[in-house]
């Protein structure tokens, strides 16, 4: 069964169809792209699955439970975890009490915000630093961390939810070329470890080209290419919505 269905999804804004008829599904420990030109409804696409908005038709599900038009939380409840493009950690924390705050939050204990957590789920909490690189940074304050840590702490934020399935939309937007590689390798060797699903949006060509195990094509709101990177490379229809300027992926991600 797969761990993600997305079953003929629309979602239109005034006269514009964001996001036409499209379905997909993810299966266990697939690292999924999903690419497409500015305005192709990746992010709308994205914001459904994950919550914040509601599709005007169509179905999402994960397993066999439907998750259209369910609140955020609740469909993290359901072990759908996913990272944020403006990164989200609280600066006067040090990194592994950002950690310990999410191990807590998914075990749905009420935390007094007046005092840090100092002590509960710390273990568990340094063994997920130590996944996304991070466990020497473990004590310093977050808002010492440059851009990439960030973006590993928010790895480590997610994991401690112990997704199934985890949703990044432009994980390396801000990044430059080398830390981007870094990060999206991290995640797929996640992927591979922890057998865990991943969806995720990235401008970089290059990126997508080298890592994802399979690519899933927007363009103006419709799917018009699901396939692995070969075929997405020759895949003409992509060429032309795409790269109708007659670019090659190589130009176009540079
Ligand atoms: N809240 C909104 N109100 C009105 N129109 C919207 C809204 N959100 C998205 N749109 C429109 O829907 C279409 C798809 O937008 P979306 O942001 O999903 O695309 P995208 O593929 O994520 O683009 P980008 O790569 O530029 O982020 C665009 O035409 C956009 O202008």
């Amino acid at each position: 069964m797969s761990v993600l269905s997305v079953n003929s999804l629309g979602k239109s804004f005034g006269g514009v169809r964001a996001v036409d008829n499209v379905s997909f599904d993810i299966g266990k420990g697939e690292f999924l792209a999903l690419i497409g030109p500015n305005g192709a409804g990746k992010s709308t696409t994205f914001n459904m699955i994950n919550g914040q908005l509601a599709p005007d038709a169509g179905d999402i599900l994960i397993g066999d439970r439907s998750i259209a038009c369910m609140q955020p939380r609740d469909i993290w409840r359901l072990g759908v975890g996913r990272t944020f493009q403006v990164a989200a950690t609280f600066g006067s924390m040090t990194v592994v009490e950002n950690v310990q705050m999410a191990l807590i939050s998914h075990a749905r204990r009420i935390l007094n915000l007046w005092r840090p957590a100092s002590s509960l789920y710390r273990e568990r909490a340094l063994e997920l630093l130590a996944q996304v690189g991070m466990a020497d940074s473990a004590d310093r304050p977050s808002r010492e961390l440059a851009y990439g840590d960030v973006k590993r702490i928010e790895l480590a934020i997610a994991l401690a939810n112990d997704p199934q399935l985890l949703l990044m939309d432009e994980p390396t937007a801000g990044m430059a070329p080398r830390e981007r590689n870094e990060l999206i390798k991290l995640v797929k060797q996640l992927v591979i470890d922890r057998g865990i699903s991943v969806l995720f949006t990235e401008h970089s060509m290059d990126v997508v080209f080298s890592y994802a195990d399979r690519i899933i094509v927007l363009a103006r709101g419709r799917l018009i290419a699901d396939g692995n990177a070969a075929a997405i490379r020759d895949n003409a229809k992509v060429q032309e919505v795409y790269f109708g300027t007659g670019k090659t992926f190589q130009e176009a991600s540079s």
